[in-house]
């Protein structure tokens, strides 16, 4: 044989399930896109084309929709690890699962009158996908969760100035500058083992987000790379579950308008927002010893 297979995995990708809680007439919603890759005992289908230890990807797609139904989605990341789990020790071939979600948020349409809104009408909540990556090989677990798409704009507070300049340096140095930014994160948990309690996924999520949000809003910025090590920063020592974040900034630009051609003035009021290109910040905060386990591309997490 002049070749040998490589690392593999297969499964279904992108299994879409809404599942509805009907408390009384007040329904609660969970909308996700689950993603299962399952590795093992699959040298002979690739080599020989049998079957024999392959649980067909249809069957991972149903088990996903059974469990909605059987065991409810009390997290994202809850219902990831007993996927993981099932798959890893009810297959004897399948020794390593990998599930990736993306869940979609809906809220309440208000209803006049009512502080709760609407029992059982929703409107999706933005962009903001919250995500999650569980990963099981029968005895350890990785759990990396975090968002993508969260919109955030400082329209003060922020400077760049200061920086290295050679023969194509054209850019002005900004001392009051737009900040606007999609925040893409993923921490990881050290929670790692059926040893410990898992933790409380919601409300690490919460902490988490708000964290990076209240670290945005709160740096005086010097640079996009500042600001995304406080965020990163403050998701970490603000609690003790998570110890490494890794986020990706894109810096949106807000340019001044020239509009002397019209006999106006521009200080700081009218921008254009400019799509592309942008400048790309990305970095890791570790924990004091932790090791750096997410990878730097976070479209592969
Ligand atoms: O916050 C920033 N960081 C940079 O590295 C950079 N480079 C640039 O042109 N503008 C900015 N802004």
């Amino acid at each position: 044989m002049a070749t040998t297979l490589g690392q593999n995995q297969y499964g279904k990708a992108e299994s879409r399930v809404v599942r509805i809680v009907r408390d009384g007439p007040t329904h609660h919603i969970k909308d996700l896109s689950v993603s299962i890759a399952l590795s093992g005992d699959m040298d002979d289908v690739h080599y020989s084309g049998s079957n024999a230890h392959v649980l067909p990807t249809d069957t991972a797609k149903n088990t996903v929709y059974a469990f909605a139904r059987e065991h409810g989605i009390a997290s994202a990341e809850h219902f990831g690890i007993r996927l993981a789990r099932h798959f890893v020790t009810s297959q004897r071939t399948v020794h390593r699962a990998r599930v990736r979600i993306e869940e979609y948020a809906w809220e309440r349409i208000a209803a006049p009158g009512s502080p709760t809104g609407r029992a059982h009408s929703f409107v999706r909540a933005g962009q903001e996908t919250r995500v999650c990556q569980i990963t099981f090989d029968g005895g350890r677990w990785e759990i990396v969760s975090g968002l993508k798409g969260l919109t955030v704009l400082n329209s003060t507070d922020s400077e760049f100035q200061g920086y290295v300049r050679d023969r194509y340096t054209t850019l002005q140095e900004a001392y009051d500058r737009v900040l606007a930014t999609d925040v893409s994160a993923r921490w990881r948990y050290r929670w790692t083992s059926d040893a410990e309690p898992e933790p409380d996924w919601d409300g690490e999520y919460a902490r988490s987000r708000e964290g990076m949000l209240q670290a945005f809003a709160g740096t005086y910025s010097l640079s996009l790379q500042q600001t995304l090590y406080r965020m990163g920063a403050e998701v970490v020592e603000s609690g003790d579950t998570i110890d490494e974040i890794r986020l990706s900034l894109p810096n949106h630009h807000h340019f001044l308008v020239d509009l002397a051609p019209f006999g106006l003035t521009n200080e700081h009021h009218v921008y254009f927002a400019a799509d592309r290109p942008y400048g790309l910040i990305e970095a890791t905060v570790l924990r004091d010893g932790a090791e750096a386990l997410i990878p730097a591309d976070l479209t592969l997490v």
